[in-house]
């Protein structure tokens, strides 16, 4: 196939497009598919899954970075689909599908001007496929909706075409078929992208200006900045300047991917490829900002730049305390290859020195935490999760807490938590056990709509601390794995909040210490309380647990003292004999009950952390 030259395309022969689903159903594999038939990857060469490049990625079947991939298409001029015969360019954009990177989907989509609407033919639509296809008619863009995995005995194509043809407002038979295990169906997909797909336009002779949708650091060629060209040209003898920090940079490469990178001396008009710089960390390249030329450049930006702000926050702790330099050494190996990453030192009374660390949601901590047990070796023990609190005192002075510890002292006039806007999906059956759930972590139902006769999509506005903790496994396990959820920051409320300690001996121990809903206060407490007592051995002297909010003490446990036989070496003796060592043995025990330290053991904190920490599945929504 000849195919057209980066930089001297006509962009009336280019196509830009992503495909958007809910997880699982289907896009890698329809990805790698394309790439076969475009003959870009061939058959042999093609590891399954060719764009999912992270190890973590293809183990967890997700895909957490998107990628671009040049693909050249001929038309033949005998199609069905009554696409202009003749040879096209082909511009794949994979995004992330998960909403921790909701962001980072939302630019890549302005980098299209199609989206593929791909659901399982034997699920439907699911919560992410709504808010996959909401986000990309808000970027304008034309929808192909597509159903997959016809092959599937259990696929319903009849009652799910009718379903996602109302949903985007087409015909049943307008909805496109695919197999993109077998390959059903793709080849017609790839001349109706040709057909459907609009044109990118821009301005070949304006100053040169690119949206930057993704940013990868690779060990041997620093940071590799994938952007989407909207006007002018971005050369390789350029130096570029990033329009939100006016920051500028070498530029020592252009390039498409194709699916390997391929060099070219520039890019042009709606063309999409990759630059690189002398930049270090991707921190200096981010998501949403626009590239220009140094000299002559663009003065107006392409809008929309928003600064990653971490949502969700844990303290990272190694287990053997040796290895705190080599964790601070990988958080900032991964900071270069993740700009919403942040982290700070912080040293807990129980644990020892760690790091604080802020994610965009639990899927992306959780990843994080993988990948540092993975790929540095390191055994980790992280804090139960928080959000970001905004506590108001009664002086008027404010208050942002990302650590229970930090919970300021004194009278507080009212706490601010971060509440999301949620949309559940699931069989109608399942209202009931929903609403119930929802109603016991807070939420209010904002409307329900039925999108077939047996599937309804409920709203909820929902504090997102319930969220972060076990909500999706609840929501799971009451609704049989047929719910799907998908939620996105909403502002804030106040909410009756409290700080509950766990204290040992009358000390505070941080790590369990929580901000949480008065109503939850309690039984937070028995919990926790209850826990520790079976996992912390027993002293040689009375150990109390007490839960307290403040001063007051809402649970308390006893671990009971071991007592040592004093009475043993003491045969047949008189009583008043035994009566004088059991009085010693109460006195020196009231002694190191006043200063005797209890002895935690690690595992102790391991276990009593991680039962209070999301099931690792439940990140996949
Ligand atoms: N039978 C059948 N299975 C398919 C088809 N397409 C994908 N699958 C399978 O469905 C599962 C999920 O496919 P993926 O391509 O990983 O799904 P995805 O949407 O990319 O998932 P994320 O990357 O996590 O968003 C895999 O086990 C695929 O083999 C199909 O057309 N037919």
């Amino acid at each position: 196939m000849n195919a057209p030259k980066p930089g001297s395309t006509d962009p009336s022969i280019i196509r830009n497009f992503c495909i958007i689903a809910h997880i699982d159903h289907g896009k890698s594999t329809l990805a790698d598919r394309m790439l076969q038939l475009t003959g870009v990857v061939d058959e042999r060469a093609s590891r399954a899954q060719y764009l999912d490049r992270m190890d973590i990625e293809r183990e967890r079947g997700i895909t957490i970075k998107s990628q671009a991939v040049r693909m050249p298409w001929t038309v033949p001029p005998d199609n069905a689909e009554g696409a202009e015969p003749g040879t096209y360019v082909l511009n794949m954009i994979d995004t992330p599908g998960h909403v921790d990177f909701t962001y980072e989907v939302s630019r890549s989509l302005e980098a299209c001007e199609a989206a593929i609407l791909l659901v399982d033919a034997a699920q439907g639509i699911e919560a992410q496929t709504l808010a996959n296809l909401y986000l990309a008619m808000g970027a304008d863009l034309h929808i192909i909706p597509v159903l997959n995995k016809i092959d599937l005995p259990s696929a319903n194509v009849e009652k799910y075409a009718a379903e996602l043809a109302g949903l985007v407002g087409c015909e049943p038979e307008e909805v496109l078929l695919t197999s993109a295990k077998t390959g059903v169906g793709v080849e017609a997909l790839l001349n109706e992208i040709v057909k459907q797909t609009p044109a990118p336009v821009g301005d070949a002779d304006a100053p040169a200006r690119a949206l930057i949708f993704d940013s990868v650091y690779d060990t041997y060629r620093g940071v590799v900045t994938y952007v989407r060209v909207v006007d002018g040209k971005l050369s390789h003898r350029d130096r570029i300047k990033m329009m939100s920090t006016n920051a500028v940079h070498e530029m020592l490469e252009v390039g498409v991917i194709s699916p390997e990178p391929v060099k070219a001396g520039e890019i042009g008009v709606g063309e999409v490829g990759y630059l690189i710089t002398g930049v270090k960390d991707v921190r200096q390249s981010r998501v949403g900002d626009t590239v220009t030329s140094q000299h002559h450049g663009a003065t107006e930006s392409l809008g929309g730049y928003k600064h990653p702000n971490p949502m969700v926050y844990a303290g990272l702790y190694p287990i053997d305390g040796d290895d705190y330099p080599t964790l601070r050494d990988a958080l900032e190996k991964l900071q270069l290859n993740d700009a919403a990453l942040t982290y700070e030192p912080e040293t807990s009374g129980a644990l020892g020195f760690g790091f604080r660390c802020g994610f965009l949601g639990l899927l992306h901590m959780e990843i994080t935490r993988d990948r540092l047990e993975r790929e540095f070796n390191l055994d980790l023990i992280s804090t139960a999760p928080n959000v970001v609190y905004q506590v108001v005192m009664d002086d008027g002075t404010e208050h942002e807490v990302t650590n229970p510890s930090e919970y300021p002292d004194g009278k507080v006039a009212e706490v601010r938590e971060p509440v999301v806007k949620a949309t559940i999906l699931a069989p109608a059956d399942f209202i009931g056990t929903i609403m119930e759930l929802c109603q016991l972590k807070r939420g209010s139902l904002q409307g329900m709509d039925y999108l077939s006769e047996d599937r309804v999509e409920m709203r909820y506005t929902l504090p997102m601390g319930e969220i972060v903790f076990d909500f999706f496994d609840q929501l799971k396990s009451r609704t049989k794995g047929y719910a799907s959820l998908d939620y996105e920051r909403s502002g804030e409320q106040a909410a009756d909040l409290v700080k509950v300690d766990i204290l040992l001996q009358g000390e505070p121990v941080d790590a369990f210490s929580a901000i949480i809903h008065r109503d939850a206060a309690y039984s937070y407490g028995v919990m926790m309380a209850g826990k520790l007592k079976d996992l912390i051995p027993r002293q040689q002297f009375e150990v109390p647990i007490q839960a307290a909010i403040g001063a007051r003490v809402i649970a308390r446990e006893t671990i009971r003292a071991i007592r040592k036989d004093v009475l043993a070496k003491c045969y047949g003796g008189d009583i008043s004999r035994k009566r004088k060592l059991l009085e010693k043995q109460k006195a020196g025990k009231k002694r190191m009950k006043n200063i005797g330290s209890v002895e935690v053991p690690p595992e102790a904190f391991v276990a009593a952390l991680s039962t209070t920490q999301p099931a690792e599945k439940s990140g996949k929504k």
